[in-house]
């Protein structure tokens, strides 16, 4: 059986901001004027000791001039860092933005081309807050944060630049005795924070994909009595929540210990300085400056080292969600040999060998051997769970055989692109996709977006004009919440009038087997018949009517498909009970 490549909880986070270079590429131009202006910026922050120190040795010497040159140029430096300052936080801002979006899209692009197989095999709630949660993490990190430590980062630099020109004495006290211990902190609270972080990360997304499940699985948690032992395992994963929250929460009281390693160097370096001073082996000047730039430099690492909390959360996402982008498994293999085939608008669908299963590792249909000639009219009955909806996912490509392949006129489904697939075999599954709006905008969610026009010649064409014409507003009736308005037999309509305007070589119904009222049945049936008239249709049939349609019966049990008398003539088997 082929292994489905699952998203791990817990994504691996190593190299994370190597791996996300390559979506940062389309944007670089936009990133290095950005990077030009923070350094401009950083500049200005780190001209101000100087500036100050320079000031400072023009008042000792009692040199006007130069006191009030130094005066102008400190008032230049501190309007252009603050103008420089809003600057940079807005390029970054636009530029991270952009790059966020980029994201997203690639994200939501990569679910809706993902294997269904992928999809099914996770967690609506974990894929949604890859791509919700996490984008918005990101975004928030990207608005909020970024820009200062982007500049913070540049900062240090330039500080640490200016320390050692004024006195490499005390900067090598600094850089010897109180750095590394700094340094240390910084890494055990990041060591930590890695662990704490991707922990909550990966515990709200397990409350995120429960609280979806609890509104889609709302029937049942109030017909079945279900609810008290559901409730209590959302309340198991609250308070894992909560447990997480408080790990990241000590994590983050830890980082206060750079604070008093900041408050040690500050007093240890004004005393040394002033001794220095004293001594005359260092100007009044050089050591306000010394002073300032060392304290610009603890600030720098204080701030910087709480900005390492939001970056490592920020890192969680960016790993969460590029484990999603690229993950094998959420790829849909590229279009081999025939990628270029253009197949003819009607032909032979075959299923050779035909074996596959899903992640339990029991086949549900082996050895499946089965030919569909153009026009053929074909219904597929077995007893519930027999694997007629599988049959009929793996006959228009939503799932790969395991073994075996199916073919379009020779071609292997799984050589042609998407589009082209598309085209050639259309689905209409038991459960129909409405989204929220008018019948007509359903209509119209098929390849080439057709007009009014269209869509109305197709509902003609199935026979269907009355029943539209009998909706309140005709066409423009509007279907409630993802179609909450319509009946089951009411979405088979909009998908069979949706097949239609695809125009499909092969159509595979999967017939709705929710109870279906006489009239509606009615319309289905004669859609169906007209849908027929032109092309294959293959038929999850749950209907005796809908089976007597049918030229020709296929069975489904024990795993694999037999040809069953044709059909018309004598009472048709449909869907049994085992
Ligand atoms: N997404 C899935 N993941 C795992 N197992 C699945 C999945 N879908 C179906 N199955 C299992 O595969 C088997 C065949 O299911 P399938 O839906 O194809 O049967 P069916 O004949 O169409 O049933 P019905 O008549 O009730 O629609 C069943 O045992 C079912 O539990």
């Amino acid at each position: 059986m082929a292994e489905t490549v699952m998203l791990a909880e817990q994504a691996p986070e190593k190299h994370v901001f190597r791996r996300v270079l390559p979506y940062l590429r389309p944007h670089r131009a936009a990133l290095a004027g950005t990077l030009l202006v923070v350094l401009a910026c950083a500049a200005t922050v780190a001209a101000l000791p100087p500036l100050v120190g320079r000031a400072a040795d023009a008042i000792v010497a009692r040199d006007r001039g130069a006191l009030t040159a130094t005066v102008i140029a400190l008032a230049v430096a501190v309007v252009a860092q603050i103008g420089l300052a809003r600057w940079s936080e807005l390029l970054l801002m636009r530029a991270g933005e952009r790059v966020v979006r980029d994201l997203r899209e690639r994200a939501v692009e990569r679910l809706a081309h993902a294997p269904l197989r992928f999809l099914e095999a996770h967690r609506t709630g974990d894929l949604l807050r890859r791509t919700t949660g996490e984008v918005a993490e990101l975004a928030l990190f990207v608005r909020r944060d970024l820009p200062n430590l982007v500049v913070i980062s540049a900062t240090l630099l330039l500080t640490a630049v200016t320390l050692v020109a004024y006195s490499w004495l005390l900067t090598l006290v600094v850089a010897v005795v109180f750095v590394p211990p700094a340094l240390l902190a910084l890494r055990s609270f990041r060591r930590g924070a890695e662990e704490a972080f991707g922990g909550q990360a990966a515990a709200e997304a397990t409350v995120a994909a429960t609280l979806t499940e609890t509104l889609t699985a709302r029937e049942l948690l109030q017909t079945s009595g279900a609810l008290p032992a559901w409730l209590g395992r959302v309340r198991r994963e609250n308070r894992a929540v909560v447990a997480a929250a408080r790990r990241t929460a000590r994590v983050e009281v830890s980082i206060e210990v750079v604070s008093l390693i900041e408050g040690a160097a500050l007093a240890v370096l004004l005393g040394l300085g002033a001794w220095l001073a004293a001594q005359g082996s260092l100007g009044i000047g050089a050591v306000v400056v010394f002073v300032l730039a060392s304290r610009t430099l603890f600030e720098g690492l204080g701030d910087g080292s709480q900005l390492i909390g939001e970056l490592q959360t920020a890192r969680t996402g960016l790993a969460r969600l590029l484990d999603l982008l690229e993950s094998p498994g959420a790829h849909r293999a590229d279009a081999g040999a025939a990628a270029d085939a253009d197949p003819p608008p009607r032909g032979e669908l075959r299923a050779e060998g035909v074996a596959f299963g899903y992640l339990d590792g029991t086949p549900v249909l082996r050895g499946v051997d089965l030919a569909f000639a153009p026009g053929d009219r074909v219904a597929v009955v077995g007893v519930t769970g027999s694997g007629k909806t599988t049959l009929g996912k793996l006959l228009a490509g939503l799932y790969r055989p395991d073994t075996g392949r199916i073919t379009y006129c020779g071609t292997d489904l799984r050589e042609l692109p998407g589009p082209v697939l598309s085209r050639l075999i259309a689905l209409v599954p038991q459960e129909v996709h409405i989204v929220t709006g008018s019948v007509a905008d359903n209509l119209a969610l098929v390849p080439g977006s057709p007009g009014r026009a269209e869509i109305a010649a197709a509902v003609d064409r199935l026979g269907l004009r009355a029943w539209a014409d009998g909706l309140p507003d005709g066409l423009d009736t509007g279907v409630g919440v993802r179609g909450e308005r319509l009946s089951a037999g009411e979405r088979q309509l909009i998908g069979l009038a949706r097949a239609a305007l695809i125009d499909p070589a092969v159509l595979v119904l999967d017939e709705a087997t929710a109870d279906i009222d006489p009239a509606t049945a009615g319309w289905v049936e004669r859609a169906i018949g007209e849908l027929c008239a032109e092309r294959t249709l293959v038929v999850i049939a749950h209907r005796p009517a809908t089976v007597e349609l049918l030229a020709r019966t296929v069975r489904v049990a024990d795993g694999t498909t037999t040809e069953a008398a044709a059909a018309g003539a004598r009472p048709a088997p449909t869907t049994e009970r085992p």
